[in-house]
């Protein structure tokens, strides 16, 4: 299996990427970059001898609607096919992470069904304010910048939204919001991949999709109708996220694959996508959503938060690259 830095450049690190003089060297990379990879720059032989710094400028690359500003940054939405995988929990926690990996990053909670962002990052105490011409200040949380329909109508009522009805709600809420210029949008979708979801992906501007999945046969099942649904669209596919993969007995350390094993990273070899991460069943992890206290912000050492990271860093990595091989 390749390894972090590998997956990171599989061709090696481009020579213009790299300036400096002397010992030091600064790696210059067009995605969000941090900590992950320069301990493993400091582990790679040669390149170990120097002293490496990162200077992360984030590209903003094409995406589905060409002709839409691009103040919104890449705009990364994530989807499962089936309801209850972790599709909230991996959005908040791949924003939280992009933005540890110093990008700007907004989330967009699109759960239309159940918009769990405020429960997962606190909830509104007032009404969003407006800036002159109109728009909603998004609140801020943690470093980056959210907005959820949970903060303007109450669940229940959204629940009952259909069709046209939904998904006009859903963009007005991308496109009435006074995001800053982000390098990165990421989109909590609702689970599916009906109606909503098809005209959502084909309104927003999607420059990639990350679909999330348990290992489980019926959850795969409706991963592969996402994946053909993204496929169907064009708009390319960063991999597959594995969520509750195992659960780890924090007594005597044994991994249990509760919903089966390696179904997701089946599903991505099939089509030919990279797998993001496995993230295990964690308790702490849960408790951590449920109070707004994120793991990673709290336990930045956490075998669970460094795992965060690296797939906040492939995500970042792979975006870039196949959003420039696709031009
Ligand atoms: N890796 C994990 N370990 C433990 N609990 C998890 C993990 N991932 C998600 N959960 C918990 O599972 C529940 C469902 O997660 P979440 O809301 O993220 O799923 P979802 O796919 O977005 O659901 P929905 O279909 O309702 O939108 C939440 O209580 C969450 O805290």
């Amino acid at each position: 299996m390749a390894t972090f830095f590998d997956r990171i450049f599989p061709n090696g690190i481009p020579n213009e990427w790299v300036t400096g003089s002397g010992n030091t060297r600064v790696l210059n990379v067009p995605f969000a970059a941090g900590e992950p990879l320069l301990t493993s720059l400091n582990e790679q032989g040669e390149l170990a001898g120097f002293e490496w710094e990162i200077n992360s400028q984030v590209e903003k690359l094409k995406n589905s609607q060409p002709d839409l500003p691009l103040t919104t940054g890449n705009v990364i939405v994530v989807s499962s096919g089936k309801g209850g995988v972790g599709k909230s929990s991996v959005s908040v926690n791949l924003a939280l992470a992009l933005s540890q990996l110093g990008a700007k990053v907004g989330l967009l909670d699109a759960d239309i069904y159940g918009p769990s962002i405020p429960t997962m990052l606190g909830k509104a105490h007032k009404e969003p304010e407006l800036t002159a011409n109109n728009k909603m200040v998004p609140m801020e949380r943690h470093g980056i910048y959210v907005h959820s329909l949970g903060y303007l109508v109450d669940e229940k009522d959204a629940t009952i939204w259909r069709g046209p009805m939904a998904s006009g709600a859903l963009q007005q809420l991308y496109k009435d919001t006074a995001w800053p210029n982000l390098d990165y949008l990421i989109v909590d979708m609702p689970p599916g991949t009906g109606d909503i979801q098809l005209t959502m992906a084909q309104k927003l501007p999607v420059t990639g999709a990350v679909v999330v999945t348990t290992p489980q046969s019926v959850a795969l099942r409706d991963a592969e109708k996402g994946i053909a649904m993204f496929n169907k669209l064009n708009i390319p596919m960063i991999g597959v996220l594995e969520n509750m993969s195992y659960y780890q007995c924090p007594s005597c350390g044994h991994e249990d694959p509760v919903f089966g094993e390696g179904g997701g990273v089946a599903i991505a070899e099939e089509n030919k996508l990279p797998v993001l991460g496995q993230w295990p069943l964690s308790t702490e992890l849960r408790d951590s959503l449920d109070g707004n206290e994120p793991l990673l912000l709290k336990q930045p050492e956490h075998k669970l938060s460094q795992l965060i990271l690296e797939s906040a860093q492939y995500v970042a990595a792979e975006l870039y690259y196949q959003r420039k091989n696709s031009l």
